[in-house]
């Protein structure tokens, strides 16, 4: 049975205290399933906010880093044992703030108690290495030291996962943080804050700051006294974020969209390419960034494969997530709603055809929801808009080609490079894709969606900033090398 309690009001996280914005105001966090109901009310939080928790941050910094890398992880043990207790409550949240069913937000709050018992683990691996030096009375080795405070900024689309994938790395390796959610999501982050709360998190070790992108967000990126941002969200935004830390001489790491191709051969199980091409394409009713938006299918299985697909996704129950019935959810907000449907009719303008959905449900009882129907089109050329931007809606395009060499070489004409899968079983075919992809995750039978915790994760070309998330990779850009040399 549902505790979840609707309209409360949230404060900011900083210093151990739950705090009002400074200004008093609040944003109304609204469930895109139906806009009549207000989830919660979040702080609209200024700067003078944000300058508060990076004080406080960087104060906590001193002692935190002074902790063993054992001491840290108890910190990360307890507050997954908390979060696993409430994960019912948070996944709750995060369905009614955001739109994601219900068994997909409690897969994504279990997926955040697993990563941080895996970065609470990573505090007793090692840390450096030992090299040898030309001097033979000298020791020389490699230590691995914080940054500081570091800075997170996260999208709505996984908003307990991605905080936390960033916000413990950080911490294990000893640096404080200050997060900044997504406010479209902001009631989902102050519950996964409560749980580091009430494990015991020293006072300024994990702060959050509520409020807008373009007020926090860029102060947080232009703020000398955050040593590093990790951010997830548009190309856009990230690219600003990126210059404004790089200009003041700090550390960044972007990760950003994506326009991910699946590869359907002339050999694949076509029944396990639609499961695939379904999942990675709709689940979350498309809003991943190694989401599935490219479908690059083999002249001779295309007509086979577009049936069995046409009928699996006529199959699909739109609805709330909360209801054990929906498959898939509303996108999370109206401005992202508009955009699907911004794109949906840019594909037909540019001379797409639409096979399927392309519109708002017509049932009354999703009328006050931001429901798009899932939408295949065909006939998509790699200059359309819908071929090579990323939608980050249920859309996906249709594309026939004649071998595996010109799929591979489609699929490598975007933009974009962060995850691509193919379904066939020549082994051939597999190492020409593996070999050939610009892609930083390469799948093969297995949709382009879903990463593990204990890989890197991250892209090529304009998904990211070329650095990888997650995995024992995170601790490049957590940390800073130091190469100590010693000598009696
Ligand atoms: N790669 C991914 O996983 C994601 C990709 N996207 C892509 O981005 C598109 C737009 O989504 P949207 O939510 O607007 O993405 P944004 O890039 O705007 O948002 C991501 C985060 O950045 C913050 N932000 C916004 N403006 C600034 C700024 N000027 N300086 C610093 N931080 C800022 C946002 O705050 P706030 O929203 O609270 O204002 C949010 O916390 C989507 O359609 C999708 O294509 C979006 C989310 C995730
Ligand atoms: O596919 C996943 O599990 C992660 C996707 C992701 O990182 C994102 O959408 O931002």
């Amino acid at each position: 049975m549902s505790t979840f309690q609707l309209e409360q009001t949230y404060s900011n996280f900083i210093n151990g205290e739950w705090v009002k914005a400074a200004s008093g105001k609040t944003d109304a966090s609204i469930n895109p399933a139906n806009r009549n109901e207000v989830v919660g009310h979040v702080p609209a939080s200024g700067v003078e906010d944000l300058n508060q928790a990076v004080t406080a941050a960087k104060a906590a910094a001193k002692s935190w880093r002074k902790l063993t890398g054992a001491e840290r992880g108890d910190f990360l043990f307890q507050a997954a044992n908390v979060l696993e207790r409430r994960a019912n409550e948070v996944a709750e949240a995060m369905t009614r703030e955001m739109g994601k069913t219900f068994p997909e937000a409690k897969g994504e709050t279990m997926r955040g108690v697993a990563i941080l018992r895996y970065y609470a683990g990573e505090g007793m691996r090692k840390t450096g290495d030992v090299i040898p030096s030309t001097d033979s009375e000298a020791l020389m080795f490699t230590t691995r030291v914080p940054l500081g405070v570091v800075g997170v900024i996260a999208p709505w689309n996984f908003p307990v996962a991605i905080p936390i994938w960033k916000a413990a790395p950080a911490l294990i390796y000893g640096n404080t943080v200050v997060l900044k959610p997504a406010q479209e999501t902001a009631v989902t982050a102050a519950k996964v804050l409560e749980c580091f709360e009430e494990a015991g998190l020293p006072a300024g070790v994990l702060n959050l700051v509520c409020g807008k992108g373009s007020v926090i967000g860029s102060a947080m990126a232009e703020h000398p006294d955050v040593n590093g941002i990790t951010f997830t969200g548009s190309n856009e935004v990230g690219k600003r974020v990126g210059a404004a830390v790089l200009s003041r001489g700090a550390k960044y790491q972007l990760e950003m969209g994506g326009k991910n191709p699946v590869i359907i051969a002339a050999d694949a199980d076509l029944d396990l390419a639609v499961e695939g091409t379904i999942s990675g394409g709709l689940k979350s009713t498309g809003q991943k960034c190694t989401a599935t938006s490219r479908v690059i299918i083999e002249r001779i299985v295309y007509d086979a494969f577009k049936e069995k697909l046409l009928a699996k996704v006529e199959e699909i129950r739109l609805g709330d997530g909360m209801s054990g019935e929906s498959w898939m959810g509303p996108c999370a907000s109206e401005g992202q709603l508009n955009t699907v449907l911004s794109y949906i009719q840019k594909g037909q303008d540019e001379g797409a055809i639409l096979l399927a959905g392309g519109n708002r449900p017509d049932s009354p009882e999703l009328a006050e929801g931001f429901y798009v129907q899932p939408t295949v089109f065909e006939g998509v050329e790699s200059h359309m808009s819908i071929a090579r931007e990323e939608i980050f809606g249920p859309v996906l395009a249709l594309m026939p080609v004649d071998s595996i060499e010109e799929a591979i070489e489609l699929a490598n004409d975007s933009d974009y490079g962060l995850s691509a899968s193919i379904y066939t079983q020549n082994v051939g075919s597999m190492l020409s894709f593996i070999r050939d992809m610009d892609a930083g995750l390469v799948r093969i039978n297995a949709e382009t969606a879903g990463v593990e915790l204990q890989a890197p994760f991250g892209g090529m070309k304009m998904s990211s900033s070329h650095s990888r998330e997650q995995g024992q990779a995170a601790i490049e850009f957590f940390t800073a090398i130091k190469t100590v040399f010693v000598k009696s």
